[in-house]
């Protein structure tokens, strides 16, 4: 009899799998781009499957569903993601009905040991709070100057030189890791005071500071993919990934206890002036607590370093394929009344922020990479209370809503059917000046309240940069070198970025 019903539900398995694989398989045929749901595990294997090009396949499902895709994990891991690229929904989840969209818990614990109360993890009061205080000090004109000289300063004692002793051997470099270490300096000096010196001929070896924040990035991505309960055990364990990021958050605090320590017996001894890094703003106007400064500091390191790098990196990579473009811009900058640098940087042009503010093209271009590849692609929400979105699409408590920023930027309903060019001129009016585009359709620095506070300090020093480098410096993509987003966070490239770097006839005015 045992026999027999073990037959029969083996049978059974047999017709059930048969009929489902059939059924996947019309369902693929039907609706190719999305995702399908398995038993036992939902979406999963369309995600583990594409995870090597987990943006694009994200813009492919949202351009086959209408901007706007339900996502479903194992049942037994209550994984509900509703993804959206439809702009009358960001508009609704970052402003309109912001407060129902909070960070959410799932994400709080996430980044709770790294980021700890810090205004990235801070939701209601606490967030308030922080971010009145942090606009307060970051729009200080003050603080401003200060970001434009030490970008300004970079350039010229550490970028122009190394990149003109590679031109000098035509030798190959990752500019994806040369800009990296660039804004890890131009970052952590502002924010904290202190010079990290990681880009400089040699490319020497990044601090362990550097090292441990690369490893805490990457186990924050880890956690978003397997289910809290694992990587909660992990980490009590402290084993496997989780000993990584241990070791990373003792790496990491100690540096940032040193320098907040170092700070504070300045305030002692000398007294701080405005012109000094954010740390020592917090600590000049009511030093805070020495916990809620290591997360003030971290999280402004975080929020700066990689996401302007990024920026840099993709920017490059678009001008190495529109010498167009770089023809535009080396136009715009010829009109400028330049400064020549010091002879230390070989007499190479460098820009002050200031002549830099008026040019229309180069910020067109900037704007078009950021489009393309926006530095954050992804953002996530938690859901407080039932709602309706203005797609129509409801939502519930324990949803988490994921808008994609990569896709809005490629999403033909929005940009156009030219959305996946390169054409800076579609930010310019017919009168030659910026053209008004509303945030949430260019969403980069996302819009609503919880707004980038870092973005003029970004277009500072993308600027300075970017034309620094084209007006000195032909590049050269490496023929061959493949090119893609990794899986992170943050859109960094996979492969890096190898190019060549010519010297460029400069005529000076
Ligand atoms: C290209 C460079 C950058 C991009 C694309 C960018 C983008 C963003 C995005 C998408 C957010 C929202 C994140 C979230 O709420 O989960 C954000 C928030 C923020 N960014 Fe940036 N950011 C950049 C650079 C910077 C820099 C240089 C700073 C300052 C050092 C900065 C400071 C902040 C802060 C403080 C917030 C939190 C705002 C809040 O929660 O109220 N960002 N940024």
């Amino acid at each position: 009899m045992a026999f027999i019903s073990m037959l029969q539900l083996v049978a059974l398995f047999i017709c059930f799998s048969a009929f489902y694989y059939y059924h996947i398989k019309s369902k693929r045929k039907q609706y190719p781009a999305l995702p399908l749901s398995w038993p036992l595990l939902g979406m999963l294997p369309d995600l583990f499957i594409n995870r090597h090009r987990f943006q694009d396949w994200i813009v492919s499902f949202l351009a086959a569903s209408q901007l706007n895709f339900r996502f479903v994990g194992p049942p037994s891991t209550n994984m509900r993601l509703f993804f959206t690229c439809d702009p009358v929904n960001a508009r609704h989840i970052f402003t309109s009905n912001f407060s129902n969209y909070p960070k959410g818990t799932g994400l709080t614990e996430i980044f709770d040991d790294v980021f700890g109360g810090g205004i990235f993890n801070a939701d209601g009061e606490s967030w308030r709070r922080q971010r009145a205080k942090a606009q307060l000090v970051m729009h200080n004109p003050r603080f401003r100057a200060m970001v434009s000289r030490c970008i300004r300063d970079r350039v010229e004692r550490s970028l122009l030189p190394l990149l003109s002793q590679l031109a000098g051997t035509w030798e190959a470099c990752d500019l994806h890791d040369v800009f990296m270490r660039l804004t890890f300096d131009t970052t952590t000096m502002p924010v904290s005071g202190a010079d990290m010196g990681c880009l400089a001929i040699g490319l020497p070896e990044v601090p362990p500071f550097a090292r441990a924040l690369d490893d805490a990035t990457h186990v924050l991505l880890v956690r978003h993919i397997v289910p809290r309960s694992w990587w909660k055990l992990l980490r009590r364990l402290g084993v496997g990934f989780e000993w990584t990021m241990a070791e990373a958050l003792r790496v990491g605090n100690l540096f940032l206890y040193e320098t907040i320590a170092k700070r504070r017996a300045k305030k002692t001894q000398e007294g701080i002036d405005d012109a000094e890094d954010l740390l020592s703003s917090y600590i000049k106007d009511d030093d805070e607590n020495t916990t809620f400064l290591r997360d003030t500091a971290l999280t402004l390191i975080i929020a700066g370093r990689d996401t302007t790098g990024a920026a840099l990196s993709w920017f490059f990579y678009l001008l190495a394929k529109n010498q167009r473009v770089v023809s535009k811009i080396l136009e715009e900058l010829d009109a400028v009344k330049k400064s020549t640098s010091s002879s230390s940087t070989d007499g190479m042009v460098t820009f002050d922020s200031d002549e830099l503010r008026p040019l229309v093209y180069l910020h067109a271009a900037l704007c078009e990479s950021l489009r393309l590849y926006p530095p954050v692609p992804l953002e996530h929400k938690g859901v407080l209370a039932a709602d309706v979105l203005p797609s129509g699409h409801e939502v519930r408590p324990g949803d988490e809503v994921v808008v994609s920023m990569y896709a809005m930027g490629r999403t033909e309903s929005v940009w156009g059917s030219d959305c996946g060019e390169f054409r800076p001129e579609r930010w310019i009016s017919d009168d030659g000046k910026l053209r008004y585009v509303p945030s949430y359709r260019f969403l980069s620095f996302l819009t609503g309240p919880r707004t980038c506070l870092g973005k003029e300090m970004v277009f500072v020093q993308l600027k300075v940069v970017a034309a620094a480098m084209v007006k000195n410096f032909e590049v050269e993509a490496v023929p061959g070198h493949v090119m893609e987003p990794k899986l992170s966070l943050i859109l960094y490239m996979k492969n890096g970025f190898l190019v060549k770097v010519k010297r460029r006839q400069v005529l000076n005015n």
